[in-house]
Order: structure tokens, then C-alpha cells, then sequence
């Protein structure tokens, strides 16, 4: 059994840098995570890349042979990458052992986690080859300073959810920019009756009903709530990450094995 994140966010909300602080921060407690960059567009890495989609394709050389922009040529990348599972994918994944923990830094296109299949069949793939993956979606915390960014927030996260089918863990990014905790409290475990009366204060008497229907579906997936991340606290980092690892049962055997052995010696 593997285990995997797949970290995803609109463009810019510190996924990379998330997956940066989580490789340090794991080398810093002697556990061994793998970061796999799967944004063909990317150039710079903080963290050591274990595997790379710019190895099968790169945007750079889309972009130029097949003259599409910058989106067209993100999604021919990402479609290549879903025709090539079966080789380059099952190729890489063959250099991991059983047991081994992956992360994979995605690119922040909001239509790959939307309504296009590509992350959806990657995720089938891996599950195919035994690997236990939870989403983790990053927003930025300067995005949600009033209700109406933090239900747009919402509908996007939950977009994925719905569409990824998987265990999901929404994250709260740059928290070290938030001066006033009190504004965003709120919205960390929201209170739906606080957020209705909000919306209806802010939007006209004709959306009463859309924003009662909104709220009910946020509060419905009462997954949609935030865990906020401070990249300069280590307690906080380890917080994510036991949440992330509980959605995946990663360490579930570790805390047997050793029960057991406890067990086995008390019988003695
Ligand atoms: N202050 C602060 N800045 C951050 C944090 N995380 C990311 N940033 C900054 O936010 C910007 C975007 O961060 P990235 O990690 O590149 O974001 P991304 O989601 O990987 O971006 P894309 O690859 O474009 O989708 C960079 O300038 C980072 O330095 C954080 O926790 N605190």
C-alpha cells in the first residue's frame, strides 16, 4: 500500500510552497516523503523533484511546436500525461517502494480539478496501483476576507471534492499574512446561520433563497471547513499533516504492529 497527496488550489494559493515546508519539515522529524512536481510549466524548485512530468512533456516546447497559449498548452500536457499512464506513470512509480509516501504538486488551473477528467483518471490510476491519496486544497487566506470570497472559496473546493471523489483536507494557506485572526475565525468553522445573515446583508432581496440554497450545501459537506497553516510553525505543519495522514491511514499499520508487539509482550 502507497500513500499520496494530491495538492491542488487555484494558481498562486502556495501549493508548491506548501510541498517545500512539508519536505522540510519531514526531513527535519527523519520521515522519508517524495514530491513529485506535476506542473509542466514550472521552473524552480525549492524541494528535491522525485519525479517529474517535465521529463514526459513541457509547456515550453507545446507552446512553441504546437502554437497554443499558456492554458491550451497546460491542458495538452495534462491530456498527454493521461494517455501516457499506463507507460511513463507505471515506469516512475516502479523507482518507489510499497510503503512510500508521495506528493504530488499539481498546477493551479482551476479547470483541471473542475470539470476535465485528467486529475480524476490520475487518481484512479494510482488507486489502481494500490496507493491510498487524499486531496489537499490549499486557499489563500487573504482570499476569504468577507463571505462572499470565502463562499466562492467554497464552491471551488467543493467542486473538486465532488469530482475527485477522494478524502479531502481544505487548508487555509498564509496565515503569517493574516493580522487580525479574528476576521478569518469565522471562517475556519463557520457558523451557518452567521454566514446566511451575512450574504443577505451584502447581496440584494432577490438572492435570499440562492444564498439559504448555498449555505445549506456548505454546510451539508460540513467537509468544507478550513484548516488554517503557518508555514513558520512547525506544531502547525505537523497539525495539516496528522490531519492529512489520518484521511489516508498512513502510520495505521506503524501503531498496530506495535500494539501487537506490546501485546505480545505483556503475554510473556
Ligand atoms: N507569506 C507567505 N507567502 C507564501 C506562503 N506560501 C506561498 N507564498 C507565496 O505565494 C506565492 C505563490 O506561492 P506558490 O507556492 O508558488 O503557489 P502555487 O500554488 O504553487 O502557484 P502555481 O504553481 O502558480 O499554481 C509565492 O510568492 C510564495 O512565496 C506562505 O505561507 N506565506
Amino acid at each position: 500500500m502507497g500513500y499520496a497527496q494530491l495538492v491542488i488550489g487555484p494558481a498562486g494559493s502556495g501549493k508548491s510552497t506548501y510541498c517545500s515546508s512539508l519536505y522540510q519539515h519531514c526531513e527535519t522529524t527523519r520521515r522519508t516523503i517524495h514530491i513529485v512536481n506535476l506542473d509542466p510549466a514550472a521552473e524552480n524548485f525549492d524541494y528535491p523533484v522525485a519525479m517529474d512530468i517535465r521529463e514526459l512533456i513541457s509547456l515550453d516546447d507545446v507552446m512553441e511546436e504546437l502554437g497554443l497559449g499558456p492554458n491550451g498548452g497546460l491542458l495538452y500536457c495534462m491530456e498527454h500525461l493521461e494517455e501516457n499512464l499506463d507507460e511513463w506513470l507505471n515506469e516512475e512509480l516502479e523507482n518507489f517502494m510499497e510503503d512510500d509516501y508521495l506528493v504530488f504538486d499539481c498546477p493551479g488551473q482551476i479547470e483541471l480539478f473542475s470539470h476535465v477528467p485528467v486529475l480524476k483518471n490520475f487518481v484512479e490510476h494510482l488507486q489502481r496501483k494500490n496507493f491510498n491519496v487524499c486531496a489537499v486544497y490549499l486557499l489563500d487566506s487573504q482570499f476569504i476576507t468577507d463571505v462572499t470570497k470565502f463562499i466562492s472559496g467554497c464552491m471551488a473546493s467543493l467542486s473538486a471534492m465532488v469530482q475527485l471523489e477522494l478524502p479531502h483536507v481544505n487548508i487555509l494557506s498564509k496565515m503569517d499574512l493574516v493580522t487580525r485572526k479574528r476576521d478569518i475565525e469565522d471562517y475556519l468553522n463557520p457558523e451557518p446561520q452567521t454566514l446566511l445573515a451575512e450574504l443577505n446583508q451584502r447581496m440584494g432581496p432577490q438572492f435570499q433563497k440562492l444564498n439559504k440554497a448555498l449555505i445549506e450545501l456548505v454546510d451539508q459537506y460540513s467537509m468544507v471547513s478550513f484548516v488554517p497553516l503557518d508555514l513558520r510553525k512547525e506544531s502547525s505543519i505537523q497539525y495539516v499533516l496528522s490531519q492529512i495522514d489520518t484521511c489516508i491511514q498512513f502510520g495505521e499499520d506503524a501503531d498496530v504492529k506495535i500494539k501487537d508487539f506490546d501485546e505480545d509482550e505483556d503475554e510473556d
